[in-house]
Formats: structure tokens, sequence, C-alpha cells
């Protein structure tokens, strides 16, 4: 099949010939409109729970669409929250952005887009025995979404993703990250977030998502962004560079918005 992307012939608004869920009632990311988000009390009585291992030689990888850090975590649980009794176990990170640092979230709040969102992809272990088969469910994965904000500290655990970016600069090329990475550390001091079903953001497109978007962003530096765009979308010689890699909101519909204030 063509190789879908993020330019106009292969893009987002024509993904849903190749890929039909793209076309479908409940697909991410959406602008998070703030006045209509419902602060459900019992996603406070329920709190979301997290906790993850420390790690070190993660393979990452350059996916063509971006970078992607493998890292399937036995050990890992996210719970609680919107995510019910189940316990959802982490697979893989990885970030979209934008040609400047004017765009590049997924997600929009209110109509302003973040400089770049990292997506920490989780899979239900309580009702499916592989990855594979929960993305095949509406309650299958539950991605966490944070936003970048472009400021002047670079962030330490997102550097530590830049400093392999040479090594994977071709489409299909990985390689181990050396230093120890905890993914904890991606998280924001303020742990509010808003809460809504919705699908994975690339083809396949999958509405089998359970979507976790903190509020709060993190810092990251120009510099680093600058870094993610300097991969390339080929495998060969050709320099396409990953410049964008969002998809933009999709209709909410009629789907409930809920916020937690943790
Ligand atoms: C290409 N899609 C990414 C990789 N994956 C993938 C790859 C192959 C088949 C497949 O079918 C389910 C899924 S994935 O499920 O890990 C995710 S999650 C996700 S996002 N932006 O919504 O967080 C993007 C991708
Ligand atoms: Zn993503």
């Amino acid at each position: 099949a063509a190789e879908w992307g993020y330019s106009p012939t292969n893009g987002p608004d024509v993904w849903a010939r190749l890929f039909p869920q793209a076309g479908g009632a409940r697909q991410s990311p959406v602008d998070i409109c703030t006045s209509i988000a419902s602060s459900d009390s019992n996603l406070e009585m329920k709190k979301l729970t997290f906790a993850y291992e420390s790690q070190s030689d993660l393979r990452i990888l350059n996916t063509g669409h971006g970078w992607k850090v493998e890292a399937p975590q036995s050990g890992s649980r996210l719970e609680g929250g919107p995510l019910g009794e189940d316990i959802y176990q982490l697979e893989q990170f990885h970030c979209h952005w934008g040609e400047t640092s004017a765009e590049g979230s997924e997600h929009t709040v209110d109509g302003r887009a973040y400089a770049g969102e990292l997506h920490l992809v989780h899979w239900n272990t309580t009702k499916y025995q592989s990855f594979a088969e929960a993305a095949q469910h509406p309650d299958g994965l539950a991605v966490l979404g944070v936003f970048f904000d472009v400021g002047n500290e670079s962030n330490d655990e997102i550097e530590k993703i830049v400093s392999t970016l040479s090594e994977i600069k071709f489409k299909g090329q990985f390689t181990d990250i050396p230093d120890v990475i905890d993914p904890t550390t991606f998280l924001p001091s303020g742990l509010g977030y808003w809460t809504y079903l919705g699908s994975l953001t690339t083809p396949p497109c999958n509405e089998c998502v359970i979507w976790i978007v903190y509020k709060e962003p993190i810092t990251v530096t120009e510099e680093q962004l600058v870094q993610f765009r300097c991969l390339s979308a080929c495998s060969g010689e050709a320099e396409e560079f990953i410049v964008k890699n969002y998809r933009p909101p999709q209709p909410l519909g009629n789907r409930a918005l809920r916020e937690c204030n943790a």
C-alpha cells in the first residue's frame, strides 16, 4: 500500500481512503475545549496511579514518521482514573512535532497548539494477551499525552533521546540508549489531566485508545526540537527531513471530555 505520511498527497486528509477507521466517530487528536470539560468527581476518587521502572539500553528507532523508543515494561503499571479496574502496561513512547515551535502538538487546548507532544503508549494486560490484540478493542490502549513548551532549560530526559538521533538519521535505523531512562521524569509536576475515548493518531487509526492528556506542559529547548527535525523520513541518501508529524484535531462529536485536577 502507498506509504502514509504527512504530506498533501499521503497525509491526514487522505488517510481515510487507505485506512477506513480514520474516518470514524471517535478519532484523535481533538481540540480540548476547556469550557466543556466536565470535572468528573469520580475520576478524583479513582486516582490515576503509575509505576515505571528505570531501564537502560532501551532501543530507539527511526520509524520514518519520527523516533520511537520500545519500552515493553512488564513491571510498569498504569491504573485508576478513567481506566476502570484494568491495569495497563507501558509498551513504547514517541513524540510529535512541527516545522516551527508554533505548532507540533496533536491535541490543542482551546485552539492553541503546543510545540510538540510526547505519547506514552500502554496496553490493557488485564483483559488482553498481547499489544496487537489489545489494539483491536475499544479499551485496549491507554496513551498519556504530555505537551512540550519551548523554554531555556533543556529537558535532561529528552536530551538522552536527542543524543542518540545522529545514529538513527535514516528510516529503519535503530540504536540502544545507553543512559537510564525513567518514564516518570517525562511527566509534569502538576498531574491534572483531560480524558476522552479516541484512537491512534496515525494509521491504522484504530479506535482503541483511552486518552489521558496532562494539562501542564514540560519544557524542552528549541535546539532539542531542531534535532528532532533532522531525522530523515527516507532510508537512503535522499534527504527528506521529518519536519512535521502531527495529525490535526478531529471532531469530538458527542464524546464526553472529562477533566481531573489531581
Ligand atoms: C503507526 N502507529 C504507531 C505505532 N503503533 C502501531 C504500529 C503498527 C500497527 C498498529 O496497529 C494497532 C499500531 S502503536 O499502536 O504503538 C501507536 S500508538 C500511536 S499514537 N500517536 O496514537 O500514540 C501511534 C502508534
Ligand atoms: Zn503519538
